[in-house]
């Protein structure tokens, strides 16, 4: 992906061209990790980076709503994996016909196979009842707890760690197999370890689940719902996601 501005825009505080490219290559070749774990332990050093990297997320009102729950002894997995079972086998009987047959050939966790596990949580009254841009948006501070998976994941992704985001469970029952309180919000079960391989697309994707949208379906102008093919912005939209798609092929490759 041609990811350099025209010279004449080109920040004085952009990366170079080399860390522009990492950057993008981790966000293109992040995958969702339910399968290929190994069992190589992830080495503390390099937990602690993909720990750090996720508390520095931005956070409404500079909050920091987390924890990070790290889960390595089998009978807490095992814990974890017979709450997963029981919504999943709930979750099947929500689609209907040949979805629900689909959906029940999914693999759609990693909890026992994968070395570590990470659950991300958010306490909602870590600053106060009254948070910096939170006052009229009170789901600001869960999202702020995804910002923080978001960092792991593809911090994750360059140290070559897979993550699979696990979320199919009672969130009673998370927080029971891991005796989180009930002030406290599961946001994430995450699966985390090194892989054999990370796949070139997403796995719903080769399951013929759901495509990629186009950016061009995405993207209005002005007002909701109005697209605009004459933008010079959809031709650069275009050419960069074609180029999106190429290098996660000559990644897996
Ligand atoms: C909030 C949330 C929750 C879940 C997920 C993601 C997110 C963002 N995903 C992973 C999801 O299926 C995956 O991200 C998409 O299919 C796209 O694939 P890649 O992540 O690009 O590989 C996911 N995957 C899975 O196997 N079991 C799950 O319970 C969940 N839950």
């Amino acid at each position: 992906m041609n990811t350099a501005p025209a010279q004449a825009t080109q920040s004085v505080h952009a990366f170079t061209q080399e860390a522009r490219d990492a950057i993008y290559h981790a966000i293109f070749s992040r995958r969702d990790v339910r399968g290929q774990f190994l069992p190589t332990p992830v080495p503390d050093e390099v937990l602690s980076r993909i720990l750090t990297a996720a508390h520095y997320a931005p956070s409404v009102g500079f909050m920091q709503p987390w924890n990070f729950l790290v889960v390595r002894s089998p009978e807490t997995k095992r814990r974890v994996h017979d709450a997963f079972a029981k919504a999943h086998a709930e979750a099947a009987d929500m689609f209907e016909g040949d979805r629900r047959a689909m959906y029940q050939r999914l693999k759609l966790e990693g909890i026992m196979g994968s070395p570590v596990g990470i659950c991300v949580t958010c306490d909602r009254e870590r600053s106060g009842p009254v948070v910096v841009g939170r006052t009229h948006m009170k789901t600001m501070d869960l999202y702020s707890s995804v910002c923080a998976v978001q960092n792991l994941w593809l911090a994750a992704r360059a140290e070559g760690v897979g993550v699979g985001w696990v979320s199919i469970f009672h969130p009673a029952d998370l927080q029971q197999a891991l005796g989180i309180p009930e002030g406290i919000t599961p946001i994430a079960y995450l699966c985390v370890g090194y892989v054999s391989h990370f796949y070139a697309k997403p796995e719903l994707e080769t399951a013929g689940w759901l495509p990629r949208l186009s950016m061009e379906e995405l993207v209005y102008f002005e007002q909701w719902g109005q697209r605009d093919d004459q933008q010079p912005l959809i031709a650069h939209l275009q050419r960069d996601q074609a180029a999106a798609q190429q290098s996660r092929q000559a990644a897996a490759a």
